[in-house]
């Protein structure tokens, strides 16, 4: 199997943009402006050079300041829990906590089950209105991941359609995102099952995210391409993603 393509340009010049940048706006930036477009824009730098995806990685996107006792805030919410999802018939209950904030009271539909959203806690309020400022957007509902070490993962998956944007901002260890295109059904089966997994591999896109850095997914990415946060045995620490979604 061909290695998998990395995606070295952007995590290199993310590391020399670390230096540089401080991100909180001056309260005249246009980003305060809803985008028309539906979509996150002004931050082309930031893009992951990807086929037919929409996808940003920003790092440093929380300024240390704001970042500080956050996790602990964070990982303190009484709402934790592990959903159980039925697999084949069977119960099996997840090894990633989550946690789920929405404005308005509401159920989510998530892996076959059904969560119940709570009121934004003070703590996550704050955040999302920095991410809103700065994204120009709004998000009505926010999804925390917990991750409490390299051996809790997210499988392969797209998200919803429904999800325009979907904005997840990192706290703690630092983990692998990898994007894998979808493939159309016929690619699959037969020998065009082996055909589909050499060219997942060839086309796969790996980046590291940072603490307090921020993805963001939108227009067409869920269509086209798969994202998952992979086991990696070395990591020690925990991570809590904000994931940031409108519906
Ligand atoms: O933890 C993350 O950054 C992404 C999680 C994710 O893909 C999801 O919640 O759908
Ligand atoms: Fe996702």
């Amino acid at each position: 199997m061909p290695p998998k393509r990395k995606a070295p340009p952007v995590t290199a010049s993310r590391k020399r943009a670390r230096a540089s940048s401080s991100l909180s706006p001056p309260p005249s930036e246009p980003a305060e402006q809803p985008s028309p477009e539906g979509r996150v824009t002004g931050f082309d730098q930031f893009r992951v050079p990807l086929l037919e995806g929409d996808v940003l990685y920003i790092p440093d996107f929380l300024p240390p300041a704001d970042a500080e006792g956050l996790y602990a805030a964070l990982a303190a919410l009484p709402d934790w829990h592990h959903p159980t999802l039925r697999i084949y018939n069977r119960a099996v209950q997840q090894s990633r906590a989550v946690a789920v904030y929405a404005s308005s009271p509401r159920t989510i539909k998530y892996s076959g089950t059904e969560i119940r959203a709570h009121a934004f806690p003070p703590v996550l309020e704050r955040v999302r209105r920095t991410v809103e400022a700065r994204l120009a957007q709004r998000f009505d509902v926010c999804m925390l991941n917990r991750y409490d070490d390299g051996g809790v993962y997210i499988g392969r998956h797209s998200d919803t359609c429904e999800n325009l944007i979907i904005a997840s901002l990192s706290l703690g260890a630092a983990r692998s995102f990898v994007m894998t295109p979808r493939m159309p059904p016929r690619a699959a089966g037969g020998e065009g099952e082996e055909r589909r997994r050499e060219l997942e591999a060839r086309e796969t896109v790996r980046f590291t995210m940072q603490d307090r850095s921020l993805v963001v997914m939108q227009g067409k990415t869920q269509d086209y391409w798969k994202h998952e946060i992979p086991k990696e045995r070395r990591v020690k620490e925990g991570r809590i993603s904000l994931t940031f979604r409108q519906t």
